[in-house]
């Protein structure tokens, strides 16, 4: 069982070392769920003299004001008999402090630390661990006193300040409240019953406390209280008689003064039959096996809270990635790794493993042939322009047997159009390309981590496809270049000649410009013209798919891989320059991460030595 006191004392360490105070924050909070005894009460109402009672040490800072500005955790951990006392800070570990007027100082001087000159308080709490044979184990919390007013030098709010500290702490369903009322006051007026009432008003996790009985007016006394009658709690009320200014100022030893304690209560008629629960040791005992029992209560929900809050941790750091490496060719590794991920989402996009690729088929299959479709070779081939190009070819001699110079204009002029349905074709993949690069973009999330690679990948991405837009646009029209300059012969040979039909080879060259021999001369060209569209048809995609789809898959980051190579590394971590938010957060989740972890092995250890 005493495992447990120390389990929780471990785990409590563990979490103001990463930084864990139970304040309300964005992450969660382990602090919490710890059970723990808080000491709240008035100021002047005897809290530093109860805490140094169970300790059985004089080492609490001491004077006029608010005095303790910080939670103070202090675990008393009991040490075989015989052996010598000594305490430690979390702050500074392995020093031993053995006189406990050291302590005194340091505490004072730790809270300065936190909070400044100024006599601010503060949240994160300093953790003292007493070591004595003198001692039972313990977890108490001290908090500020409650105060009515600042003192000089102190901002207004404070008062509010304490009062919402206090609050906060014993708020929680955890914490078990220690409420220190001065025997000499109207209990009625009782700063810690009032805050207690408000947040417990069961009284099912308050333990009440009397202190200052020996101050009591003649002729009254605390029995009502002590044996439960007023005020009841579900707790029986303990009353102590700590040492008295005088006492402090005689330096009255702690042990003596328990001694007298115990003398009061024996002695006292009005008491003499509640001694047995009364005095500071009684509490010491009473409160660490409360603590035991609430903490074996609560350690199944520690431990499934602490599993599923690891588990989280753990999905949303992976969310969040890797941190960055800190050498040049860690950064340059994970840049090009980030770029392959990258690559490979692009890949898979036009190999149809993602989807879009298929829109490329789509523009060769009926984009393609339907602009082919629209060509207005009517206009080309009319009469008119038939006619009007012959003429001209002639020039001032008409062609002798067939209008050879004419022929190769009709045919030229007409299929130099198909060039705009080549580059719309370019064009048209090209802006495919570009889409694949947008959506594998948005499936790497490692890109999205680091918006400044982001950029300069998808500039990086977008300059390549423009390249090989252009090389692809170059190789293309070439396709339909190559037909102008050079027409197959062998399409005309094969046509049958004029004598051959049937017509009059003597034909007067006037005649030769006659309709029906125009005609003759536009159907041939159209025909030679279709078979020229049929074969560009399978030609150009491959042209496209060649010198664009292929060098996308190949070669999209090549460019930007040798341009890396070359980079400083402070310009390879402005690369990798994250959001601050996201470094911030991953850095905060992995040290929560971190303290669940060790909890998680603490409790483990101790379920399983049950
Ligand atoms: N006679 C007598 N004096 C007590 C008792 N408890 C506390 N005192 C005296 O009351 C004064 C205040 O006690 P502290 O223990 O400093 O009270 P505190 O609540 O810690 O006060 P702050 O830290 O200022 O908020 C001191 O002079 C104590 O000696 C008691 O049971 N009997």
């Amino acid at each position: 069982m005493e495992n447990l006191i120390s389990l929780v004392n471990k785990i409590q360490r563990a979490c103001t070392a990463l930084g864990d105070h139970g304040e309300a924050s964005a992450l969660p909070t382990l602090w919490d769920s710890l059970p723990a005894i808080a000491v709240v009460g008035g100021q002047s109402s005897g809290k530093s003299s109860v805490l140094e009672s169970i300790v059985g040490k004089d080492f609490l800072p001491r004077g006029s004001g608010i005095v303790t500005r910080r939670p103070l955790v202090l675990q008393l951990h009991k040490s075989d008999e015989g052996s010598r006392e000594y305490a430690e800070f979390l702050h500074l570990q392995r020093k031993r402090f053995t006189d406990f007027s050291a302590v005194r100082k340091e505490i004072q001087d730790e809270t300065d630390r936190e909070t400044g000159q100024m006599k601010q308080i503060s949240s994160v709490p300093i953790h003292l661990s007493i070591y004595s044979p003198n001692v039972v184990n313990l977890t108490l919390v001290d908090l500020p006193g409650l105060t009515k007013v600042a003192v000089e030098g102190q901002p207004d709010t404070i008062v509010q300040d304490i009062e919402n500290m206090v609050r906060s702490y014993i708020e929680k369903p955890n914490c078990i409240i220690l409420a220190i009322s001065p025997a000499n006051q109207d209990l009625a007026t009782s700063d810690a019953i009032k805050i207690s009432r408000e947040v417990d008003p069961a009284g099912e996790r308050t333990i009440g406390v009397l202190t200052k009985i020996d101050l009591m007016d003649k002729g009254t006394d605390a029995v009502d209280i002590l044996e439960g009658k007023s005020y009841r709690l579900k707790f029986p009320w303990i009353g102590v008689v700590n040492r008295s200014q005088a006492d402090i100022n005689k330096n009255v030893d702690m042990i003596a003064a328990r001694r007298r304690e115990r003398e009061y209560f024996a002695s006292t008629p009005e008491y003499k039959h509640l001694a047995q629960r009364m005095g500071s040791e009684y509490l010491a005992k009473v409160l660490s096996k409360h603590l035991e029992t609430v903490i074996k209560s609560r350690i199944p929900g520690i431990q499934s809270l602490i599993n599923k809050t690891v588990a989280e941790l753990e999905t949303e750091l992976s969310r969040l990635g890797k941190p960055i490496a800190a050498d040049a060719g860690g950064k340059l590794y994970t840049i090009m790794e980030i770029c392959r991920l990258f690559d490979q989402n692009y890949r898979e996009h036009l190999d149809g493993v993602r989807s879009g690729g298929d829109k490329v088929y789509n523009v060769f299959d009926n984009q393609l042939p339907a602009a082919l479709q629209r060509l207005q070779f009517d206009k080309q081939l009319s009469m008119e322009n038939i006619r009007k190009l012959i003429t001209e070819a002639d020039g001032y001699q008409p062609h002798l047997i067939a209008p050879e110079q004419g022929y190769r204009r009709l045919i030229e002029s007409t299929l130099v159009t198909i060039r705009g349905p080549a580059e719309a074709s370019v064009d048209a993949i090209h802006s495919i390309l570009k889409d694949l690069v947008h959506k594998a973009m948005n499936e790497t999330p490692e890109l999205k981590q680091y918006p400044a690679l982001r950029t300069e990948v998808g500039n990086a991405a977008m300059e390549s496809l423009e390249r090989m837009r252009e090389q692809s646009k170059r190789a293309t029209l070439q396709l339909v270049d190559m037909e102008c300059c050079y027409l197959t012969v062998n399409f005309f040979r094969k046509l049958p000649q004029e004598a051959d039909k049937g017509g009059n080879p003597s034909q007067s060259i006037f005649d030769r410009y006659n309709e029906a021999y125009l005609r003759r001369i536009g159907t041939t060209v159209l025909s030679y013209v279709n078979a020229v569209c049929a074969g560009l048809r399978h030609s150009i995609p491959k042209s496209i798919v060649y010198c664009q789809v292929r060098e996308a898959k190949r070669s999209l980051l090549d460019f930007y891989y040798t341009e890396l190579g070359k980079l400083e590394q402070n310009r390879l971590s402005a690369l990798l320059n994250e959001d601050p938010a996201i470094m911030e957060r991953r850095s905060a989740l992995a040290k929560r991460l971190e303290l669940y972890r060790s909890a998680q092995a603490e409790i483990d250890t101790v379920a399983w030595a049950k």
